[in-house]
């Protein structure tokens, strides 16, 4: 039997998560030993992210679920939790890096443009598009627990905690609305999502590279 489309995902996200696991700025999360720039680059670029990534999300489930998009649309808003983390480590808050507005960096744009196009296309790429954002994370943190990176004297421990507690519940529900749109269009949309979605995860992790880039 094929599996469903959300079990295909999380099989992608399993395939790609020992080069997570292996890139540079994830292992200074699990050592805790990232230099400052690297996490001013990250949160900085993933303030410009999660921004745009919540008006799609608002236009997606609002177009499909609107009252999903209510109960779900506030676990976005709270990720400023994790980044407060890390600004917390980095001894600077969101007003001093966030003012002037700094620029998109390319990976920033190439994963936003991504989802931009799988969302002209449709609400179900769209979603299968941004699917990669709560899945890699979760699967992410849950392999940092494993490995004891969320130990006390780790600096990043609260970001870690962040992602294996709250992302969870909107990863599953995520997923569930994959499935339950899946029957509604073609064999061939199906397909696409897959790509689509295996796009997002390779973006989440040059995501995670671009923060170390020029540090
Ligand atoms: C780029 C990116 N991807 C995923 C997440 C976690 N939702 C995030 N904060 N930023």
């Amino acid at each position: 039997m094929q599996p469903t489309g959300s079990k295909q995902m999380q099989q992608t996200v399993a395939e790609l998560m020992p080069q997570f696991m292996e890139n540079s700025f994830v292992k200074g999360i699990a050592t805790g030993s990232l230099s400052r720039a690297a996490v001013v680059n990250y949160v900085q670029q993933d303030n410009l992210y999660l921004d745009r990534f919540l008006t799609l999300y608002q236009q997606v489930l609002g177009a499909l679920n609107p009252s999903l998009l209510e109960q779900t649309e506030h676990d976005i808003q709270r990720e400023n939790g994790a980044h407060q983390v890390l600004l917390q480590a980095a001894q600077t808050t969101t007003d001093q890096i966030m003012t002037p507005l700094p620029a998109a960096k390319q990976v920033t744009r190439a994963y936003l443009e991504h989802m931009e196009r799988a969302t002209e296309q449709s609400v179900f790429l769209g979603l299968a598009s941004m699917q990669a954002c709560p899945a890699v994370y979760r699967e992410l943190a849950q392999r940092l627990v494993q490995q004891g990176a969320n130990r006390a004297d780790n600096p990043f421990a609260g970001w870690i905690n962040f992602y294996v507690g709250t992302d969870d519940d909107f990863d599953h529900t995520m997923f569930h609305e994959l499935d339950q749109l899946s029957p509604t269009v073609m064999a061939a949309e199906r397909q696409q999502a897959q790509q689509v979605f295996r796009k997002s995860c390779e973006l989440e992790l040059a995501f995670f590279t671009q923060a170390k880039e020029d540090d």
